[in-house]
């Protein structure tokens, strides 16, 4: 059943871009495109692999704008679509939408929550090769060329087992493991080898649906230190200190972007093969670090 395979892309809104630009290119070592888009809102375009851009910052208020989740092929969207439809999602096509991303087809959803959600096949992808501003590499795929996506995003809402529900039995997301430390609970889920592509963390009621973070894997230590001795120069704060996670081996660190979504950094992520995988309930979220006590 599961023909989700990928977080393929986000855009997030964002009320300075200028702050944004620095923090794409100086921070995280994307590569950024400035440029009005087919909708003709000022937007920054985020490179990090050979796809045309990962992450879309749009001028606009501080929020996550959508999620683009990622079907290998035409059948597996139709496919895909009909599960929705059956479940008794409304689900809508949008060929000028398309157009915008850059993708050959996408429909648009709405998950429990009312994340703005899009499902898509055939991503915009360009010859010229990426080159980081920081000289990182990102891991969008692994050794074996499977793709794992641009990273995880995790998504804070209040009825979290509605949500749970939704993308595991609708979009057929597979549980990786929970951390349970009272009296919080989060869920783990992935749709590749990727530990979680999809986190869930908890809310009270009343809160505003939110995304917590978003994260992205670079390839080895120094990139992660380096990105921290960059984010400890400029004074962006830091909202956890540098960190192992019980789960998924992530060594990290997570830092406030322009605008007010978190982003966690990291490497050494952990990958999941399915034949060979038990579901677990963690005690605890880091084995040493991860301090979000006294951050500045
Ligand atoms: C614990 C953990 C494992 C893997 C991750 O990629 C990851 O981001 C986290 C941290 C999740 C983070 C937390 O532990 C404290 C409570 C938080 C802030 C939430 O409310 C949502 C994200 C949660
Ligand atoms: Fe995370």
């Amino acid at each position: 059943m599961p023909y989700v395979n990928a977080l393929g892309y986000i855009g997030i809104g964002a009320k300075d871009l200028d702050a944004w630009q620095t923090f794409a290119t100086e921070i995280l070592g994307l590569q950024v495109t400035r440029a009005a888009d087919a909708e003709n809102v000022d937007t920054l375009f985020l490179r990090m692999d050979a796809r045309h851009h990962r992450i879309a910052v749009r001028a606009g208020e501080d929020e996550l704008s959508y999620v683009g989740w990622e079907v290998a092929d035409e059948a597996h969207l139709d496919a895909q679509v009909r599960e929705l439809e059956s479940a008794g999602v409304t689900v809508k096509e949008n060929p000028q939408l398309a157009d915008v991303r850059g993708v050959r087809r996408l429909v648009q959803f709405e998950d429990p929550a009312g994340f703005r959600l899009e499902l898509f096949y055939g991503a915009a992808t360009v010859s010229d090769p990426f080159v980081s501003p920081t000289g990182v590499r990102f891991i969008t795929e692994d050794p074996e060329g499977r793709d794992l996506g641009l990273g995880h995003i995790v998504l804070v809402a209040p009825d979290t087992e509605k949500m749970v529900d939704f993308y595991l039995h609708t979009l057929g997301f597979k549980v990786s493991d929970y951390i349970t430390f009272n009296p919080v609970v989060l869920t783990f889920t992935h749709v590749n080898p990727r530990h979680h592509s999809l986190a869930f963390g908890p809310a009270s009621g009343g809160t505003k649906p939110f995304m917590d973070h978003f994260m992205l894997e670079v390839e080895g230590i120094d990139a992660v230190g380096r990105a921290l001795d960059q984010v400890r120069a400029r004074e962006i704060s830091l909202t956890a200190t540098l960190g192992r996670h019980t789960n998924d081996g992530m060594l990290s660190f997570y830092m406030k972007s322009p605008s007010g979504i978190g982003v966690e950094y990291g490497t050494e992520g952990k990958l999941i093969d399915d034949d060979a995988w038990t579901v677990t309930n963690w005690n605890t979220a880091a084995f040493w670090g991860h301090d979000r006590s006294h951050t500045h």
